[in-house]
């Protein structure tokens, strides 16, 4: 798997450049240290360049890099960036990394896609036909289905919803709710951590003229109370909270908020994209009135999920998209039959193997979680307690998380979400909880999930030690840690 990579160590010609001095008490300038991080990906870059690629993927390296575009130290990104496309221009991707990176996406459960075969070949009918049995055939799949999706979370069938998946529910929960309560309730409340297209779409009702609250978290990610209650008023008409975040896996108290926005009749609406199956959900007992749900983070097909609508008390909503009035008018346009039986199916066997899923994934997590957190000067980010186990989220201090992804391209993760992670902003979920930005920097998202091995684990641990040591050999920043020198002591010049 692995092609034998062994690093020239070398020291980075930087301190020269940008020079500093002991005799003030301003913290490290942000701007040098993220100059001294590019350059040390550079030479990165450079080595592995000598040491791990084909001739293909050489080729088209050396081509990146005679156009400048790898070797600029000035373009945070251009790393990662020019990996990709000298990848891509060589159509030679090399042996597959081992895949941690859960949260993006889950691979595709064998029995799930075995389900939606038969749709593409003989049950092709539109499930809203309903002159002939090609249409009834295939209706009664979708509502197997229906039924599969509303039992994990001890729904009613008719309270589900398919949508295109998460992004999808999300937005037609923000939108759909605020636009049809408009007249009398124009409040929504929200945490500064959820997924990007829940803080997007408040943002965009914030534009239609509705007031938005973005609650602050604590430093271990969780939701207060007391604040949330402070926030709420009698023209909120929801409250958005999610039920297990998708950077660092912390889950927010979801019973004890559904009562509280119970008692002032005020929606609650949770993105359990990642929480789905995962952890227990009874959208009754913990009072919810909307979720969103995603097919792909359970092993099921991308492009499809749903979202749970409840009935009594009734949540009346606009539709985003108008049409045929499909799905009880709140989402029209033909349903795709075989997305929605793999979504179905993959809903069932999250119900079937969750004993077995939960042991697991725990004890690999754990095995992962202490052998990352045994590196020195490591920090587990988000509650230690109250978070969904298979999402471990890691700074390395004094290493850049880019250069660290790019030393570990025979393990597939992710510095946070696959939606922000092409950007150079360092995670707003790791600001929120007040980690400064060369902590955020220099973290890492590590995902276990059912088909994650024992003998994956091993490997990632030791790989993560080996590149963290070497990657701080490369960082001015640790030689000075290592002569015991303050860094928060030091004043920086230059930019
Ligand atoms: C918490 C959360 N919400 C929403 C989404 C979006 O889901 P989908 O890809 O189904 O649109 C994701 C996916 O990354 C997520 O992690």
């Amino acid at each position: 798997m692995f092609k034998g990579l062994s690093f020239v160590s070398r020291r980075v010609p930087v301190l020269g450049s940008v020079g500093y001095a002991r005799n003030g008490t301003t913290l490290a300038n942000a701007a040098v240290q993220r100059r001294m991080y590019a350059s040390a990906k550079v030479a990165l870059a450079e080595d592995l360049t000598l040491e791990t690629h084909t001739d293909n993927q050489t080729a088209a390296i050396e081509q990146a890099n005679e156009r400048g575009a790898m070797a600029n130290p000035e373009v945070m990104d251009s790393g990662m960036q020019s990996l990709q496309h000298a990848y891509r221009e060589s159509g030679d991707y090399g042996t597959r990394p081992i895949y941690l990176d859960m949260q993006a996406t889950t691979p595709t459960d064998p029995r799930v896609l075995d389900t939606m075969l038969k749709f593409y070949t003989g049950l092709y009918g539109n499930p809203h036909s309903n002159t002939h049995s090609y249409g009834w055939e295939t209706n009664k799949e979708i509502e197997k289905a229906r039924n599969y999706v509303a039992q994990v979370i001890k729904a009613d069938p008719k309270e589900i919803i398919f949508t295109s998946g998460a992004t999808e529910s999300n937005n037609m929960a923000l939108k759909g709710v605020s636009r049809f309560y408009k007249k009398t309730r124009n409040h929504i409340i929200t945490t500064r951590t959820e997924h990007k297209c829940v803080l997007e779409a408040a943002r965009a009702m914030k534009n239609e003229g509705y007031e938005i609250t973005f609650l602050n978290v604590d430093p271990q990610g969780l939701v207060n109370l007391q604040e949330l209650e402070a926030a709420m008023r009698p023209e909120t008409c929801l409250v958005s909270i999610m039920a297990v975040n998708n950077e660092i896996g912390v889950m927010q108290p979801l019973k004890e908020i559904g009562e509280l926005c119970r008692k002032r009749k005020i929606f609650f609406h949770t993105d359990a994209a990642q929480a789905y199956g995962k952890i227990p959900i009874d959208v009754n007992e913990m009072k919810i009135d909307l979720l969103s749900i995603s097919s792909h983070k359970i092993y099921g097909p991308k492009g499809i999920g749903a979202m749970y609508v409840r009935r009594k008390p009734r949540v009346r909503l606009d539709p985003l998209i108008s049409g045929g009035g499909q799905e009880r008018g709140l989402r029209s346009g033909t349903l795709a039959p075989p997305l929605v039986a793999g979504f179905g199916e993959a809903a069932r066997l999250m119900m079937k193997e969750y004993g077995n899923d939960s042991a697991h994934i725990r004890r690999l997590s754990d095995k992962l979680m202490n052998g990352l957190l045994s590196i020195d000067h490591t920090i587990l980010n988000g509650s230690a307690d109250h978070r969904y186990p298979g999402c471990v989220n890691i700074s390395f201090a004094y290493v850049e998380g880019e250069s660290l992804l790019m030393a570990l391209r025979d393990i597939a993760l992710s510095s946070g979400s696959a939606c922000t992670s092409a950007s150079l902003e360092p995670s707003y979920v790791l600001h929120a909880l007040g980690k400064d930005d060369a902590l955020a920097h220099s973290s890492i998202r590590f995902g276990v999930g059912r088909f994650t091995t024992e003998e994956e684990i091993d490997y990632v641990i030791k790989a993560i030690r080996e590149r963290v040591d070497f990657l701080r050999e490369l960082s001015p920043l640790w030689e000075m840690v290592k002569e015991g020198i303050d860094l928060n002591s030091i004043e920086w010049s230059g930019h």
